[in-house]
């Protein structure tokens, strides 16, 4: 027997002991090996949670995550997979331990597509990452670089316009999303081949490849489905691959004969490839550049730059012909600080505040990565009190950050851009509530580039026309679906009528 005074303890410690098992066996996932699972919904055998995530996993993960939590447990397919829903423990996964996070998962288009991920988006954390990434912020995408390219921009801006202004003069309604999309296409191609006539069709093949990317495959995620090819997936891939290849080495030998034959091309006509194969094998060690580098680099830049910035300017277009007091408003602050007599110059955007709020407020509800590339976990580690494993697949849902009420307040779901009015809260990704272009080392090396061309080709189309929808079209009828892939754009093409609205020709 028990003495009395320690009778009533036990009785409540067995009591409480009895308590957990049940909660343990009713929740058996959450509590193993003294270690405190994320909490998530239960899987099924072999998709495990593939069939919850719909045609819009970001959203479908949003809802999820109102029930079990901002760190949550999926299993996708036989992948573990952690999603990241709240400002706070977006911080701990991107900041406190971002180099536990840093890597990425290899997957199968990485693998077949992107020349066995050697590039930067899809490669594991490593020194030779590491090596590319610099390689890329020193030589490609920092300041002066970005700065080098602004005749560029301005040279192929100013087609768009002209080509905008015989629409305007013809009443036509225009595809809005197809001619951002070429204006977009034209200056990063441009960037990175120089000037060119893509007889060789590279353009296209660009978008295919983009397009596949942008696929679920299931190969990644339930092995047997990959090793047969069950969804037909690699072979396309391998044939993308193959094609977009081919034309690669085409222009490479381009430009090697050309540097053959000019010692000195002027800085204006200095490309992405002639500053890559100027780097070529100049070091004799591991991390000695090859023309796989080269060619998977440029690939992923391609990957990088041409949706994000496609669709970031065609959401913001779509938000303001939606909001009329909005647009109204920034034609006044583009009226007032650049005037009616001449096109917006990139010189002129920092004395745009107005524009910048709008354009963060469509990144804020569009963002054009909802669940950032996926990261995984190189080592064991407990976040937020749940233990995570290595090797685990993690999402941070940005989409859902962009509407947290604690942050953003009640009126979340609205277009209001004087949300960002006197706040201190800018893109570069550290305010976790907001990140479009992710956060940490792996944080978007294109950002200065993005947060260059995205406003200005914005203000040009603001500040040079007025629009007005088709006949018969109110602001109700827009269809302002997602479509998930690669980035998340509408699934509907914007159509609106331009009116040409400078005075003097433009300059
Ligand atoms: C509006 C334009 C853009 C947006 C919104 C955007 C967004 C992003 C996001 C969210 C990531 C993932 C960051 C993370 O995991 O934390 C990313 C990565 C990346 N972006 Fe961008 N991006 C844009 C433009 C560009 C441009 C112009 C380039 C290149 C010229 C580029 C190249 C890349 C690359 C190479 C990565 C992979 C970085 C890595 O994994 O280490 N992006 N971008």
């Amino acid at each position: 027997m028990l003495p009395q005074a320690l009778a009533i303890p036990a009785l409540l410690l067995l009591i409480l002991l009895f308590i957990l098992s049940v909660a343990l066996l009713l929740n058996p996932k959450e509590h193993k090996n003294g270690r405190k699972y994320p909490p998530g919904p239960k899987p099924l055998p072999i998709i495990g949670n593939l069939h919850q995530l719909g045609k819009l996993p970001h959203r479908s993960m949003h809802e999820l995550s109102k029930k079990y939590g901002p760190v949550m447990s999926l299993k996708l397919g036989k992948v573990p997979t952690i999603v990241i829903s709240s400002p706070e423990t977006a911080e701990l996964v991107l900041k406190t331990h971002d180099i536990v996070f840093a890597s990425r998962p290899i997957t199968q288009a990485s693998k077949y597509i992107c020349y066995d991920s050697k590039g930067i988006i899809f490669t594991e954390y490593n020194s030779y990452w590491r090596n590319m990434m610099k390689l890329c912020m020193f030589e490609l995408l920092n300041m002066p670089k970005v700065q080098s390219f602004a005749p560029l921009r301005r040279e192929e801006v100013g087609l768009f316009v002209e080509s905008l202004k015989k629409s305007a003069a013809s009443r036509e309604v225009v595809n809005v999303s197809e001619k951002i999309g070429d204006v977009v296409e034209n200056t990063v191609h441009r960037m990175i081949w120089g000037k060119f006539d893509d007889k060789f069709g590279v353009k296209q093949l660009a978008r295919d490849v983009l397009l596949l990317m942008g696929v679920l495959d299931l190969g990644d995620y339930i092995p047997w489905v990959g090793a047969f090819d069950l969804q037909g997936l690699v072979r396309r891939f391998k044939k993308a691959h193959k094609k977009f290849d081919e034309v690669l080495e085409i222009i490479i030998k381009d430009h090697e004969a050309s540097a053959r034959l000019t010692d000195q091309k002027s800085v204006q006509s200095i490309d992405f490839v002639d500053i890559l194969l100027s780097h070529m094998h100049q070091s004799k060690d591991k991390h000695a550049i090859t023309k796989t580098n080269i060619k998977a680099i440029l690939l992923d830049i391609i990957i990088g730059a041409v949706d994000t910035t496609i669709m970031s300017v065609d959401w913001n277009m779509a938000e303001l012909i939606r909001h009329p007091r909005v647009m109204k408003k920034l034609q006044d602050e583009l009226k007032n600080v650049v005037g009616m007599g001449r096109m917006v110059e990139e010189a002129d955007l920092p004395k745009l505040p107005y524009l910048d709020m709008v354009m963060k407020e469509t990144f804020r509800l569009h963002p054009p990565a909802p669940l950032l590339p996926p990261r995984e976990c190189t080592e064991d580690i407990t976040i937020n009190g749940y233990f995570i494993a290595k090797k685990s697949r993690v999402l941070v849902n940005s989409w859902t950050l962009g509407r947290d009420p604690k942050m953003w307040s009640d009126n979340f779901e609205d277009f209001y851009p004087e949300r960002f009015h006197n706040t201190d809260i800018d893109s570069h990704g550290h305010n976790y509530q907001f990140l479009p272009f992710g956060s940490g080392r792996r944080r978007c090396p294109g950002m200065l580039l993005g947060l260059t061309t995205v406003p200005f080709l914005l203000a040009q189309l603001v500040h040079c026309f007025n629009w007005e929808l088709p006949p018969g079209v109110s602001t109700d009828d827009m269809d302002m679906t997602e479509e998930f892939g690669l980035t998340t754009p509408r699934t509907q093409n914007l159509l609106a009528i331009p009116t040409y609205r400078l005075i003097k020709k433009v300059n």
